[in-house]
């Protein structure tokens, strides 16, 4: 196969200029944005700005002159808009884990009566994790936790079921749900719908309010490019908030904080789920991070995300050294999130050989190759570049090298 040329599609690209404004490694393909997203050169400059003058130089005064206290509510309002969500219902906290349990106890307080949570069964192990612990926590009287097959969800709901908890793009092999469709199916059985959407915000459209979507959570370090470790957000639609309180109730999330009263009132709205003090200087990174999306929509990322993930998936579909790898992201580009996962019986010598050729990719078990695509800081070369890579090392037979066989603790 020839490698495709890709000078004019990177010079047509409307977000080429993006790339600019992160720092990439010299010399490397970076394809691993769905993991931890590159660093935008805005949140270097943020991190020393807060550490030099607000850290060092404002200390305690800066919670309120550089309204540290306000920035859980600010980083969420910029993610919102990434959203399709009206003000009000997010915020940035804690991690994807910890919003999780908030919200699933949230759902099962809502919806008294019922007890199961309906989830896919190779959703991303945190997210069953997390319901295994709220069950043992509450006892089966109060939360069950049934996991099926992603066919077989919609015939699966029935009046039983509290939450359905999914995540929009699989973490593995990049299928993407139809959240309109799937929400509205669980609203017709009284169920409410809990996204988890680390994989989709920032690279995938969408319209969190308008598919009356009841709760949601996602990553800031991957597409959001927050950094490692950023905080997570989490959506609560207007409807339900100041209904339940949530478990977590730190004081932070408390009514008045400063009144340092001794029992607990929960905040209006959703700052209720605030909880302890936010790491301020990750937070501010994931705010500078942010401000990379202005001036740009989310149909151009999703559209340059599609267009390099088609690229790819033709490149290794017509490729005869690509003979033994099988394409597990949908062909169709409606179905798939930003990312394209190989599996191959040797898919963990190939991304190793890949790393080794200065294409970071990740592998997951037990035979899966992925190839993430960060539309913001990609550029069509580096898809032509992780081709020609991937064609040499699988014929020069190098995947199957000795010192490939023993395995990564973290990849
Ligand atoms: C779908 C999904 N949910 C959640 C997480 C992470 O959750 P946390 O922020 O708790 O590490 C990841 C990635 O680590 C993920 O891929
Ligand atoms: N959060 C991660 C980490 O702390 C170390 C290594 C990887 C990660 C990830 O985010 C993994 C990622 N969610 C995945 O899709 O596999």
């Amino acid at each position: 196969m020839t490698i495709p040329d890709t000078v004019a599609l990177d010079r047509s690209d409307p977000l080429a200029s993006l790339r600019e404004q992160f720092l990439l490694p010299e010399g490397k393909v970076y394809l691993d944005g769905n993991s931890l997203g590159a660093l935008p050169k805005a949140a270097m400059a943020r991190i020393e700005a807060v550490v030099r003058k607000e850290w060092g130089q404002d200390l305690i005064s800066s919670w309120n002159s550089n309204d540290w206290i306000n920035l859980p509510i600010t980083v969420g309002e910029k993610i919102a808009t990434l959203m399709g969500a009206a003000p009000g219902q997010v915020i940035s906290c804690d991690n994807v884990s910890i919003n999780l349990f908030k919200l699933i106890v949230t759902a099962l307080q809502l919806q008294m009566g019922r007890k199961v949570i309906l989830t896919q069964k190779d959703n991303f192990p945190t997210d069953l994790y997390m319901t295994e612990g709220v069950g043992a926590l509450l006892g089966d009287q109060r939360c069950v936790t049934r996991s099926v097959p992603a066919d077989q969800l919609v015939e699966a709901m029935d009046t039983d079921i509290a939450l359905l908890l999914l995540t929009q793009v699989n973490f593995r092999d990049g299928r993407l749900h139809d959240i309109e469709a799937i929400t509205r199916a669980a609203h017709a059985n009284g169920i409410l719908v809990l996204w988890d959407l680390a994989h989709s915000a920032g690279v995938v459209p969408l319209e969190l309010d308008r598919w009356q979507v009841d709760m949601a959570v996602g990553c800031g370090y991957k597409f959001l490019n927050g950094g490692p470790g950023a905080p997570a957000f989490l959506y609560l639609a207007t409807r339900h908030q100041d209904k339940v309180s949530q478990p977590l109730s730190g004081w932070l999330g408390h009514a008045e904080p400063f009144a340092f009263e001794p029992g607990y009132r929960p905040a209006p709205g959703v700052s209720r789920y605030l909880g302890g003090t936010p790491g301020i200087l990750g937070m501010s990174a994931l705010d500078a991070a942010l401000d990379v999306f202005d001036g740009f929509t989310i149909d151009q990322i999703r559209g340059k995300s599609s267009a390099m993930t088609a690229l790819f998936i033709d490149g290794v579909r017509s490729a005869s050294e690509c003979s033994e790898c099988r394409v597990v992201t949908p062909l169709v580009p409606e179905e798939r999130g930003s990312q394209v996962s190989l599996a191959h019986p040797r898919a963990y010598g190939i991304a190793q050989a890949l790393i080794e050729a200065g294409v970071v990719v990740d592998f997951r078990a037990p035979d899966i190759v992925r190839f993430g695509f960060s539309p913001l800081y990609n550029s069509y070369r580096d898809v032509a570049d992780a081709l020609r890579q991937l064609l040499r090392i699988l014929a020069a037979g190098e995947h199957l090298q000795a010192r490939f066989d023993t395995r990564a603790k973290v990849t």
